[in-house]
């Protein structure tokens, strides 16, 4: 890769057990693990990437999408690029769950213009889908994102490694389809781990 690394911030949000330490962990390091834990809190790996000819260094924010983490994963909306909205296939709750979690995700993020910020839904764990586990049509997923923003669906497998590249690359196309109204932090730049860098995103496109 040549030229300068942009740095772009993307946050995984869902609920408890939905998978997105599982993706996080497909897509940075190919590995999966049927047992994972829990997640408490956050974190985050980057990823090196190129997209269009442009590098790219995605920095994936995981957080613990159980309700009692709550206070500890909200610090960290703030100053993401792109909020990845995950559900899992074979669960209709947490597929119903997913207008909370943008309302969360717009809440503490501090967003000034919510209807133009890029989110990606993501519904995961379609592995299952072949042993009659589904619970949420995918034209329903799809009719829900219409409905928001219009934002791009992928349905996924951190299991079987289906559609995570895609997934984490269709984030970097939305920020990028923004970014040339606004000025991103380049790599080498200061991060404030406490969840105070300043970005422009913050009004999107
Ligand atoms: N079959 C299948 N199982 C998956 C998939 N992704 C994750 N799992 C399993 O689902 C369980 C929960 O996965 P996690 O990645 O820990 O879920 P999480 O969303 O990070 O959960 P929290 O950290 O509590 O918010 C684990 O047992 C995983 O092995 C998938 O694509 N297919
Ligand atoms: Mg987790």
């Amino acid at each position: 890769m040549s030229g300068k690394s942009l740095l772009l911030k993307v946050i995984l949000l869902g609920d408890g057990g939905v998978g997105k330490s599982s993706l996080m962990n497909r897509y940075v390091s190919d590995r999966f693990d049927s047992h994972s834990f829990h997640t408490i809190g956050v974190e985050f790996l980057n990823r090196d990437l190129e997209v269009d000819g442009r590098p790219v260094t995605l920095q994936i924010w995981d957080t613990a999408g159980q309700e009692r983490f709550r206070s500890l994963r909200t610090p960290f909306y703030r100053g993401a690029d792109c909020c990845l909205l995950t559900f899992a296939v074979d669960d209709a709750q947490s597929f119903h769950n997913l207008s909370a979690w943008k309302q969360e995700f717009v809440r503490y993020s501090d967003v000034r213009e919510p209807e133009r910020f890029p989110f990606v839904v993501l519904g995961n764990k379609v592995d299952k889908v072949e042993d009659g586990e589904r619970q949420v049509p995918e034209e329903e997923a799809r009719v829900w994102c219409q409905e928001n923003g219009h934002c791009p669906y992928f349905e996924t497998s951190a299991k079987d490694d289906t559609n995570v590249s895609a997934a984490f690359e269709a984030a970097v196309r939305e920020v990028l389809a923004c970014e040339d109204h606004v000025d991103h932090t380049l790599l080498g730049s200061t991060i404030d781990l406490h969840g105070n860098r300043k970005s422009s995103r913050a009004s999107c496109c």
